[in-house]
This record gives C-alpha cells, structure tokens and sequence, in this order.
C-alpha cells in the first residue's frame, strides 16, 4: 500500500472546508500505488481522491500536471479532473505535503492485458499525443536519458546483490543509450508512466487514464516504447508479438510514425527498460523504514532489458518492412 504520510481526521476535515465536496462520510489509504500517498475520500458529493505528493514529484511541478489533466479533459480524454476550493485553487497542503483532490474515475484495471487491450491504450495513447498539442507549459523529462546515471550511482554498490552481474550491464547500456540516443524525433506531452494500473476498462472498454505524475514533453515514440514494455511482456518475461502489433497498429492508426520512429524503437525500448529498471532498483534497495508500499520487481526489466538487447529491428515489435 503505497501510504507514507498518514493523514489524521481532524486534519482531513480542516483541508476539506476549503471545498465544496460536502461532509466527509468514511476515507481510507489506497493499496495500489508507489510514488505518491493516495486516500480514497468518500462525500456527501460522492467520490473523490486525495494525493499527498511524495518524493519524486517536485512542488513546481504540480502546476503543470493539474493544467495538463485540465486541459486534456478538455479535448475529450477521460482522466481526472482536479477539484478546485473555494478559492478557485487546486494545489493545497495536508500533513506537510502539497496536496490535490481529484474526481473519481469508474472502471477497473487490468492484471493480464489481452491484444484487444494492448489496442485500445495504443489508441488511447496516440490521442493523448495529440491531445497534449498545445498545452502551454512544459517540464522537461527528469528521467530520460540525462537522469539515469544519478539513479545508477544511487544503486551501483548494491546492485549486484539483486542481480549478480547487474551493475555491469546497466553500465554497458548507460554508455551505449547515451551514445546514440536519438534526437529530433517528433516531440510532444507524454504520459511517460502508462503502465496497466494507470488505465481503467468498463466493459472491456477503455474508460479513462490516471497518474498524470511523471508527465512531461519528450519523445512521443519513447512513450509508445514505455508502453510495449509495460503491456506486450508474458508473465514469463517474453515478448508477446501479437499484443505488440496490436498496440502499435492502434497508435499508428491515430498517429502514423514517421520511418525515423520506426528505425529509433529497438533504441527507445531499451531506454524504457533501464529507467524502470533503475528506478526500482533504487526504491528496492531503499524503501522508507514504516512505509506501506510494496516496491516493484527490478527483476522484471532486468528480463526485458536482455531482450531488447537481442532486437534487430521495429519487425521484432509487430511494425515495419
Ligand atoms: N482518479 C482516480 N479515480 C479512481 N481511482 C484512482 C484515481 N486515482 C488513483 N486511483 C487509484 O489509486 C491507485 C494509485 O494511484 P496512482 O496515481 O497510480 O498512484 P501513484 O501516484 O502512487 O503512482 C490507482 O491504482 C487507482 O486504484
Ligand atoms: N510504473 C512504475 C511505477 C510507478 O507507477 P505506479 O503507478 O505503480 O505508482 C513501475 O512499474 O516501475
């Protein structure tokens, strides 16, 4: 349960009467999660989230992910909206930590992704991109390329004692991703986190996207490689091609890739795969003592960055001549 600041009653109801949600009914601290401390608050309005904003997220940046949830929902993606007090602001502070309330989104995510759901967040991944066009402000991407030797040098003494041999591969990979990292891509507002547990189904539809946290602009294609990692992988760690070329033909089908997209994936797959590699190698080796959080297996990207080493080209993925 990702919970690591506790949030009292007393406290809860002050921070309530700046909004206009009603009185508070029940709350309770929301087992899914890792970043951020998150209470599902239920109203005499209904519904709602709280999020607590811990660690990775810097304070001036949480007026670019609140606008960008605003303006998202304004050109027709279902994703959360920040509610606003009485003041008319969104971004408040609880317990010693900048704090939002957000809707309640309906729906369920899924463990198992089938094609059919690869499809449907490719979709909804290439409308997002086109979506954020236009979106005023900008926050450049903390954990792209630049930002993976700090966490390495965070984790690197360590390292080998989750993976015998690890602290070496991700130093081979650090200097070939930084070496021919690929530039002038087309750009734009990324989700840079659409993993399973941030997109909810209704009825085996899409109904909405979460978890606005690690949005930033970079690399549109470097989005749609955090996704073949997080969606097309067995639980046996290999590569479901049929799952790939379903979420890639979906995204095409909204956004078509440019050749140089095509050509640069196996890269970007790569990158994508060390840094959820790294930073859970990092929240492994460190979790805060009395923290309810259940850390992520870096295991798993150990497995997914060896395969990507093996790629040849965008075939490999489900896309290309
Ligand atoms: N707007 C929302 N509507 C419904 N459930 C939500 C919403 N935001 C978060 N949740 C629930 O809380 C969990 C953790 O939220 P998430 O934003 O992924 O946390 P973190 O910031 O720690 O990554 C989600 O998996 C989901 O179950
Ligand atoms: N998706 C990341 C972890 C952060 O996302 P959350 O939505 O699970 O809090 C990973 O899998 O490493």
């Amino acid at each position: 349960m990702a919970v690591y600041t506790d949030v009292s009653p007393e406290e809860l109801e002050a921070f309530l009467a700046h909004y206009v949600i009603g009185r508070l009914r029940a709350f309770k601290g929301i087992a899914e999660g890792v970043e951020n401390s998150n209470y599902l608050l239920q109203t005499e309005a209904g519904s709602f989230i709280l999020t607590l904003y811990e660690k990775r997220v810097k304070r001036d940046d949480l007026p670019f992910f609140i606008g960008l949830m605003e303006h998202l929902a304004s050109r027709g993606i279902a994703c959360p909206q920040p509610v606003k007090t009485r003041e008319g602001v969104a971004l408040g502070e609880l317990a010693g930590r900048p704090a939002a309330i957000a809707t309640f989104l309906i729906g369920t995510s899924v463990r198992r992704p089938t094609a059919a759901n690869c499809a449907a967040v490719g979709e909804a991944l290439a409308r997002l991109h086109e979506a954020g066009a236009g979106f005023a402000l900008k926050r450049a991407n903390a954990l792209s390329v630049a930002g993976w030797r700090p966490l390495f040098a965070a984790a690197q003494g360590r390292a080998d004692t989750v993976v015998p041999g690890l602290a070496g591969l991700i130093a081979d990979e650090l200097d070939a991703l930084e070496a021919n990292w690929p530039e002038g891509l087309p750009d734009g507002v990324i989700h840079a986190d659409l993993f399973p547990d941030n997109v909810f189904f209704t009825d085996e539809k899409l109904s909405g996207l979460i978890d606005f946290y690690f949005a930033c602009n970079d690399l549109l294609a470097y989005d749609v490689s955090i996704c073949l990692n997080a969606w097309c992988f067995e639980p046996d760690g290999a590569f479901n091609i049929t799952k790939g070329r379903a979420l890639l033909a979906a995204y095409q089908a909204v956004r078509p890739f440019s050749e140089a997209e095509i050509a640069a994936l196996p890269l970007l797959a790569r990158g994508s795969a060390l840094r959820f590699l790294l930073t859970r190698l990092v929240d492994w080796l460190n979790v805060p003592p009395g923290a309810l959080v259940r850390p992520h297996d870096p295991k798993e990207y150990v497995r997914k960055l060896r395969f990507h080493r093996t790629v040849t080209s965008a075939r490999d993925y489900g896309i290309g001549a």
